[in-house]
């Protein structure tokens, strides 16, 4: 079976109730490609009230959470507590959380861990920063990173979603050419086939992220190993829908 194209939009900190209704009712009103798979990961403070208003065809996720389900953990939230309020998906490891947080591998491998025990999905990112990228480490970091969470994942890999995007692209109007993309995206399967299974490198999807809008999605979603994209600033945007029917 082939793998059903994922697209994602990361709000980020974005938003406001007029907004997220503005974003939702662009949604609603579509029409969106009925093949395609979509997850909005909303700031938690909003994930009630947008799990209240959208459609059951479209998940709703969480942009991170913590690694135990409750306790004196002030200012995080569990996986427990994203499940209690409807929410069935968290996008961790994001590199915003990596590079402003200071979450490391094993921190993510952690949070990654226990979102899945907890029954969440998880949209795990990796990706390489611009330096890296020029020292020729693309693989080396991409493939560490993915690496780390091996065991954290271990049998529950049709829960996870893998989002590379590189540091380089995201936010900064540079995106990927589809080559560059596909280049990772590929290697990062032969990886996984070897790492992990030939089964799993071939039925889990990989999204690009870094830059996606309505301008580039079609040429990048006709990859081969692209299975679609975690979009921050066009996921604001009408032009989100076309992002969505990229494929189409
Ligand atoms: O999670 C999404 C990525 O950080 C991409 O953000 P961007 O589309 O604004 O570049």
């Amino acid at each position: 079976m082939g793998r059903k194209f994922v697209v994602g939009g990361n709000w980020k900190m974005n938003g406001d109730k007029n907004q997220i209704n503005e974003i939702v009712n662009n949604l609603k009103k579509g029409p969106l490609d009925e093949n395609v798979e979509v997850i909005i990961g909303v700031p938690a403070i909003y994930l009630a009230y947008v799990k209240s208003i959208v459609p059951d065809s479209i998940a709703v996720a969480a942009q991170n959470c913590w690694k135990v389900p409750k306790g004196a953990f002030t200012g995080e939230i569990s996986p427990a507590m994203l499940k209690d309020v409807g929410i069935n998906w968290v996008i961790l490891g994001h590199s915003e959380r990596r590079s402003i947080f200071g979450e490391k591998d094993e921190l993510v491998a952690e949070k990654v861990a226990h979102a899945l025990e907890s029954g969440l999905k998880v949209i795990a990112c990796i990706g390489e920063t611009l330096e890296e990228r020029e020292a020729g480490k693309t693989e080396e970091v991409v493939f560490r990173q993915t690496k780390a969470l091996l065991s954290a994942i271990g049998d529950k890999w049709a829960n996870v979603v893998l989002a590379y995007e590189p540091v380089w692209a995201i936010g900064t109007g540079k995106t990927a050419s589809p080559q560059q993309a596909q280049e990772v995206h590929s290697s990062l399967r032969n990886w996984l086939s070897t790492n992990a299974s030939p089964d799993v490198a071939n039925a889990v999807r990989i999204q690009y992220g870094g830059s996606v809008t309505a301008a580039n999605a079609k040429e990048l979603a006709a990859c081969s190993d692209i299975d679609g994209f975690l979009v921050g600033g066009a996921s604001l945007k009408p032009e989100f829908v076309d992002i969505i029917n990229a494929t189409k």
